[in-house]
């Protein structure tokens, strides 16, 4: 039997009886002190895996834990390093029988994007549980702690398997599909779009809606030899957008576009016209989201734009990535996208 990973960062003392469960930590507030019990800003990322797990020794009582520090930063500077490095572990450490289930924990920042990238990434019906926190470790009613012992409660649970990559904060069970990033400040911003939420913990017990189910559109994506990810730009439309965005994002070195619409995917006639002529030049995919927090982006015969149906910018932004990553050529992206919204 496991476990004893010499790789591993840390290896909790191993009780037989308990299931396994993998930590890795990627940084973020979960992981972050302030100066005093009072500071909810300002404060710094540092905390190892080790003093993660010490801090919840809760956790003990559920799982035996092996702890990976796959870096230690606030989550806007994850990177395409850290995502692959992520997907390649997680994949062969939930293709061992001995290991339930795994957590990533995260900062909430950008906690969905590399949510969403794992939930295309890894191929397991294992639970994936990416968990982070609002208050730094140091305040008062900081939240990482409980967050992380619910984070590895699901990593265990049989009634969270098949369920695709998770996200759990305060209380709730998302899927990372569809939760967002709702208020950059407050503690209860986890929540999902309209179509997202799976499941509540009472008394850290994990209740689900439903029975386990798959989102529509969800697509695998091998990366295992992977090295690196496509260039993807995200564009954020406005009154008097500068058309010459485009074509200097293009220059820049983009391989596809996804602009932030206003509406369901608008943006001003002359962006428009710019985004048509770089994609009638070069073919580069550009994508229409939005930029409204929830909402759906139809897709029009016409129009040179692939459109994002429910997925955020930044979702959009993922999957185009991959695709791309892929070599996807247009009609297949084009696709891609639709499946998420497959007509009635
Ligand atoms: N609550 C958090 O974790 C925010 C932090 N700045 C991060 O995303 O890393």
């Amino acid at each position: 039997m496991c476990c004893h990973d010499e790789h591993a960062h840390i290896q909790t003392a191993i009780n037989a009886s308990l299931p396994n469960v993998t930590i890795f930590a990627t940084g973020g507030t979960i992981a972050s002190q302030g100066s005093s019990n009072t500071q909810t800003v300002g404060y710094q990322v540092g905390l190892g895996v080790q003093q993660l797990v010490d801090a919840v020794p809760e956790i003990l009582n559920i799982s035996n834990i092996a702890g990976y520090q796959i870096s230690n930063v606030d989550s806007g500077s994850v990177n395409q390093t850290i995502l692959l490095k992520l997907a390649h572990q997680i994949n062969s450490e939930l293709a061992r029988d001995d290991v339930s289930g795994v957590v990533v924990t995260h900062g909430t920042d950008t906690l969905e994007e590399t949510a969403f990238f794992l939930q295309l990434a890894v191929n397991s019906t294992k639970p994936v549980v990416v968990v982070g926190a609002m208050r730094p470790a140091t305040a008062l009613s900081a939240d990482g702690e409980l967050n992380l012992l619910q984070a590895v409660t699901l990593a265990v649970s049989d009634n969270a398997k098949g369920r695709g990559t998770m996200i759990t904060l305060n209380d709730r069970i998302g899927s990372a599909f569809y939760t967002t990033k709702n208020n950059a400040n407050s503690l209860d911003t986890f929540f999902s779009t309209e179509a997202g939420q799976l499941g509540f913990f009472i008394n850290q017990v994990p209740y689900f809606y439903y029975a386990p189910s798959v989102p529509i559109g969800l697509t695998h994506f091998d990366l295992a030899n992977a090295t690196s990810l496509a260039h993807v730009d995200i564009l954020y439309a406005h009154q008097d957008m500068d058309p010459a965005l485009f074509n200097a994002s293009y220059a820049l070195g983009a391989e596809g576009l996804v602009f932030a619409g206003v509406g369901a995917g608008g943006i001003s006639s002359k962006a428009s016209e710019a985004a048509e002529g770089l994609f009638n030049a070069t073919g580069i995919p550009i994508v229409a989201s939005h930029r409204s927090v929830d909402g759906f982006v139809p897709s029009t015969d016409e129009s040179f734009t692939i459109a994002a149906g429910f997925y955020n910018p930044q979702k959009a932004r993922v999957l185009l990535q991959l695709a791309l990553t892929m070599d996807y050529d247009y009609d297949e992206i084009k696709n891609l996208f639709a499946l998420g919204y497959p007509k009635p």
